[in-house]
């Protein structure tokens, strides 16, 4: 079965919901966090050393992976699993998103989009029917249609037309998916505004798809817009179908998001602000690069169960990254993702034991963004 979805155990007091996700490549726990790993690679670890910090699913991106080295090479080298030796679950997305924000854009058309490469210039296009079929030779447990990322903020009026075409591109990417054994999600667009994200819902879910992206935000609006976008868009989905959050992100917006119902997430702040010293903690940001940390001798976290806190200390990993080591990049983001991925595990628990709001309010008093 697909990215079926069962044992949705839905707290009567919100609507966070602890469940199981089924794929080709195993059954997977929600709420969930997705380390990216966009071209075929998820900067600076392993895959051993994402199973062992827990990951379950990770993500790679269409757009890079079809610009380079082309998803026709990856499928003659048996499809992204093996090419990467990843057994466990993979979703990608489908270059919506990418197209919008990376390359030099030339121009949208109903047919699709037409871009510079931000690798070589050179002209490409993507369509639904190109993002899909790149999609099945990558081979991804659960793969993405092709949408318009909506820029924030956007004109009502361009929102509309966007998200109206989303919703035939999202038909397109349908009728051009043939292969079994993949789950295909669709993604809710609409930019800021309630009245479009919730048509966006509504047309999408009456196409009946496995699971549905929510995408088009944390694209820069402030977060009480983003959280009553959620609160518009959720409860439109089916309660028994995932819903997953593209491109979010912190704690504090997770634990939001799956108060209104949200089972996945992606987001490269993690790794990315790792690779410039930044440790996430349960109290917020930890930049053990500071001059500060010279002679601490302790861990990043003493209650952390990863790599580098069981092992490190923040003055040997400060050292490491003031002398350009590869080695302390590997344990920042070694922590980042355990600290993550740790994250969601708790939430699981504190929803399966009935105590999720409270779990939310301690963690947030104690976070500061
Ligand atoms: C970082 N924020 C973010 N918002 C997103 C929104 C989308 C996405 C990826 C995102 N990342 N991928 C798509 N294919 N469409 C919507
Ligand atoms: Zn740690």
């Amino acid at each position: 079965v697909l990215a079926a979805y069962e044992e949705a155990v839905k707290c009567g007091y919100s609507g966070a919901r602890a469940g199981r996700l089924h794929t080709p490549h195993g059954v997977f726990d929600t709420p969930m966090f997705m380390p990216v790993g966009t071209q075929a690679t998820v900067k600076a670890v392993s895959p051993r050393e994402l199973k062992e910090m827990g990951a379950q699913i990770i993500l790679s991106n269409t757009y890079h992976l079809y610009l380079r080295p082309g998803t026709e090479l990856v499928a003659e080298a048996g499809g992204l699993h093996r090419f990467m030796d990843w057994d466990g679950g993979i979703l990608t997305d489908s270059g919506g998103f990418q197209v919008f924000s990376l390359g030099p854009l030339r121009k949208i058309t109903e047919e699709g989009a037409a871009f510079r490469s931000h690798i070589d210039g050179s002209t490409q296009f993507l369509s639904p029917e190109i993002a899909i079929k790149a999609q099945m030779n990558l081979g991804a447990d659960i793969i993405m249609a092709f949408d318009e990322c909506i820029p924030y903020p956007a004109e009502y009026q361009y929102a509309k037309l966007s998200t109206e075409r989303t919703t035939r591109w999202a038909e397109r990417s349908q009728k051009a998916h043939t292969r079994s054994g993949q789950a295909l999600f669709a993604i809710v667009q609409g930019g800021m505004y309630q009245d479009l994200r919730r048509v966006s819902a509504n047309d999408l879910v009456s196409l009946d798809f496995p699971g549905y992206g929510i995408g088009g935000l944390s694209v820069g609006e402030p977060k009480p817009v983003m959280y009553e976008m959620l609160e518009q868009t959720v409860p439109l989905l089916p309660e028994n179908k995932p819903r997953y959050l593209m491109g979010v992100g912190t704690p504090d917006c997770l634990v939001e998001a799956v108060r209104y119902g949200i089972d996945m997430f992606d987001c490269v702040f993690p790794t990315r602000v790792a690779r410039n010293g930044t440790a996430m903690t349960k109290s917020g940001r930890l930049v053990v690069k500071n001059a500060a940390y010279a002679k601490d001798f302790l861990p990043i976290d003493e209650n952390c169960g990863c790599y580098a806190c069981q092992n490190f200390s923040r003055a040997y990993i400060r050292h490491l990254l003031k002398a350009d080591e590869i080695f302390g990049l590997r344990l920042t983001t070694i922590h980042n993702l355990y600290f993550l991925l740790d994250f969601t595990k708790k939430m699981r628990q504190a929803i399966l034991e009935d105590r999720f709001l409270s779990f939310r309010e301690e963690f947030l008093a104690q976070y500061c963004k």
